[in-house]
């Protein structure tokens, strides 16, 4: 066991009840076997961004929620973000949980394995990146990066395998404005394989924005958005998925939840639900 780091983040108990019901279950089990329970989650401000603006990373979340973030972390086997994520923050995506490996836990227990997507390597990571700085310290697992590119570059898979972490080449097409389009049932499907039960998505815009489409929105087991009292204003990060149209063509809303909560941690509100297919 190693002793907690004073920055140790607390969850208590008494929060953990309301939250049960939206994790995944913890004997592992899914409702499609071949399929990782998969929770959407992200904070926001009232305006619906994600961060002042593309590139920036910006603090949402107060103390309590954050912790709550981390708790969710702590119960899902994979926490996955976008390549426009990993290069605008730099993230930990570890647990920082008292308790949790390395933070006063055995080991990596509850320590959720990154995912990043990047289909055409533009995270130039290495070894200050600050996930790698986590893997050295024994706080946090090798990322596994999911890219189109089918023969990366001999110093960054040495890199990662040093760390624990690999590269997932999939088939991912490219769209017209030349971004790539992964398509969410294969990349869930081999998360699956690759020995993950539960996959929470934490964005950014553009991943958030793909998963509430039409075609992927029934993958979705979960949502859990922290809504931060603030309005970030023009010109930042959006969550808000491509409108769609019933049969005659009248515009309608892109998505939305059923089975809603809603619990109040500091000045923010966290919003759980299922999407209604
Ligand atoms: N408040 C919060 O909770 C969070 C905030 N953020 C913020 O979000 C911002 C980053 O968001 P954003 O710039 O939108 O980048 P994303 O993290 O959403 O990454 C987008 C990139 O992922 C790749 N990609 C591959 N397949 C898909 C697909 N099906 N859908 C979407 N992307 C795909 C593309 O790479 P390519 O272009 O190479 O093809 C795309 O450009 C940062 O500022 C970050 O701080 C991020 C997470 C959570
Ligand atoms: N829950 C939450 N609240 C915020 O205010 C945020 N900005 C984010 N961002 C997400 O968390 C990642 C950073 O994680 P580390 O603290 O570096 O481990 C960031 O990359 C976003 O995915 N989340």
């Amino acid at each position: 066991m190693s002793a907690a780091p004073r920055d140790a983040l607390e969850f208590p108990e008494s929060d953990r009840a309301f939250l049960e019901p939206q994790l995944p279950p913890r004997d592992g089990s899914t409702s499609r076997p071949d399929m990782p329970f998969t929770t959407l989650t992200f904070a926001t401000s009232l305006d619906s961004s994600l961060a002042l603006s593309p590139g920036t990373r910006t603090a949402l979340s107060g103390p309590q929620s954050k912790a709550m973030t981390h708790y969710l972390r702590s119960r899902h086997d994979g926490i996955l973000i976008g390549v426009g994520t990993a290069l605008a923050d730099d993230p930990g995506l570890n647990c920082r949980l008292d308790g949790v490996g390395g933070y006063g836990g055995e080991g990596l227990d509850c320590q959720p394995r990154p995912i990043v997507i990047d289909p055409t390597l533009r995270w130039d990571f290495s070894d200050d990146s600050k996930l790698f700085q986590l893997c050295r310290e024994g706080r946090g697992r090798g990322p596994w990066i999911v890219t189109t590119v089918h023969e990366p570059p001999a110093e960054k898979v040495s890199l990662l395998k040093k760390y624990g972490g690999q590269f997932i080449s999939l088939n991912i097409p490219t769209s017209e404005s030349g971004t790539h389009r992964i398509d969410w049932t294969q990349l869930l499907a081999t998360l699956r394989s690759n020995g993950l039960r539960s996959v929470m998505i934490e964005g950014g815009g553009h991943v958030i924005n793909s998963l509430l489409e039409p075609t992927y929105m029934g993958l979705i087991d979960r949502v859990i958005v922290t809504i931060a009292p603030t309005w970030l204003g023009q010109g930042g990060v959006v969550v808000s998925p491509a409108r769609r149209f019933d049969g005659e063509g009248n515009s309608m809303s892109a998505a939305r939840l059923k089975n809603v909560q809603w619990y109040p941690f500091g000045e923010d509100v966290v919003l759980c639900g299922q999407v209604k297919i």
